[in-house]
């Protein structure tokens, strides 16, 4: 028996769903996006089995329908599912980032009688599109859904288990729930890191030298600025009132930091980075073997290179001939005429340990995995 799975949006998560789902052989994948050459390499890379000629056309045959569109798009899409020709059993969710709004747009699709359950794996990555997307994405990342009141506890668990191939983490909430929490760890962080870029790039017109300087903490803090400014716009949108509060409860934890320094007590502004260390301390670690509660994910690898420059040029070459891709590099440590720390960044376990196996293999360097 087979299962139509149709999902509108080849990009990150559209094409990394699609690569998860087909661990499952009883799937049948249709994708659509609007951008051809997108569907185009979903389809020769064997990621989605066929192409729709259209959303409607993707939308008849599908027993899932899934939405992997910025969160605009898919409401726009939401609201003219109302008129499309459906299964009457079909499920329809999405990825989106916010889920309020999405919620909303979904009202007039659920009183006509069709389930959608809100959906949001919090896995991803400051990269887009569809070259992007790999199936380990979601593994052990959590991958909440917001049913409707009214969805029928069967539908709810057809669609948990369609999705239990992501080995995501399924966690049920309520959608206004959602949105305040992702606005605190996801979406005004989102807005922090790139008013620091902004703020660096107003400096350099001073300082042109400054950007140089810009390494280690300032990468680490900033990697997301990096994302694309069209998907964050719909999440802001999107979520705004929340935004707002947050950005209130910030304004006046910048004003008390700033009291602290003019108040110039070395006590207080060791406390101030002593709370902040406790805490960010005791978060939810990333071990080997198990994700709890990552929402920014990274898999690192810390090798110990001898400090030359043919090195970093070694060591991607050989990862680059296995087709293992790698989401950042960096040189944490350097002690000139010694050894450097390379530390390699991996979207997934399994592809961060098939790189220390590979360059075991290939190398004699040393390597932790922390
Ligand atoms: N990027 C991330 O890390 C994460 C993103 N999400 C959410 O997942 C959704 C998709 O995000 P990504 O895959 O990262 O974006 P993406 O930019 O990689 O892919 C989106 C795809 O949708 C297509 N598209 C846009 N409008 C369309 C329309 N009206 N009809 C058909 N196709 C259309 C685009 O051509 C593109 O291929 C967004 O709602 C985002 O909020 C959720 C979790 C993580
Ligand atoms: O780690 C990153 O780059 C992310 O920011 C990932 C991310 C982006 C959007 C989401 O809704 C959930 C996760």
């Amino acid at each position: 028996m087979t299962t139509n799975v149709s999902i509108i949006g080849l990009g990150l998560i559209g094409g990394s769903l699609a690569l998860a789902l087909k661990r499952n052989p009883e799937i049948v994948i249709t994708g659509f996006d609007r951008s051809y050459k997108s569907a185009d390499e979903a389809y020769r890379r064997g990621i989605i089995d066929s192409v729709a000629p259209s959303v409607k056309a993707a939308a008849k045959e599908a027993d899932y329908l899934i939405f992997a569109v910025p969160v605009a798009a898919t409401a726009q899409l939401l609201h003219e599912a109302v008129l499309w020709d459906m299964k009457p059993s079909v499920i329809v969710t999405d990825t989106g980032s916010t889920k309020q709004p999405i919620m909303s747009a979904a009202k007039g699709l659920i009183s006509k009688g069709i389930t959608f359950i809100g959906g949001h794996p919090m896995a991803g990555s400051h990269k887009s599109g569809i070259s992007a997307a790999i199936e380990h994405l979601f593994e052990n990342a959590y991958y909440v859904l917001t049913p409707p009141e009214s969805c029928p506890p069967d539908d709810l668990e057809r669609l948990t288990s369609l999705l239990t191939v992501t080995q995501g983490k399924l966690a049920v909430l309520d959608a206004s729930e959602h949105d305040r929490m992702t606005a605190v760890v996801s979406h005004f962080p989102h807005i922090i890191a790139s008013s620091l870029v902004n703020l660096l790039a107003s400096q350099e017109q001073r300082q042109p030298f400054v950007r140089r300087l810009a390494a280690g903490g300032f990468r680490d803090l900033t990697r997301i600025a990096s994302a694309d400014p069209v998907m964050w716009r719909d999440i802001t949108v999107q979520n705004k009132e929340e935004l707002i509060g947050q950005l209130d409860r910030w304004l006046s934890e910048m004003q008390t930091v700033r009291e602290m320094l003019k108040n110039n007590d070395p006590g207080s502004i060791q406390q101030f980075f002593d709370e902040a260390k406790q805490f960010r301390d005791h978060l939810p670690s990333v071990t080997q073997n198990e994700v709890q509660g990552a929402l920014y994910m990274q898999f690192d690898l810390h090798i110990d290179v001898p400090d030359h420059p043919g090195v970093i040029s070694e060591i991607t070459r050989i990862l680059a001939e296995k087709e293992i891709s790698l989401t950042n590099i960096r040189i944490v440590e350097t002690r000139t005429d010694v050894y450097g720390i390379l530390v390699i960044s991996f979207r997934s376990p399994v592809e961060r340990n098939q790189a220390a196996q590979v360059l075991e293999q290939e190398t004699e360097y040393s390597m932790q995995i922390l």
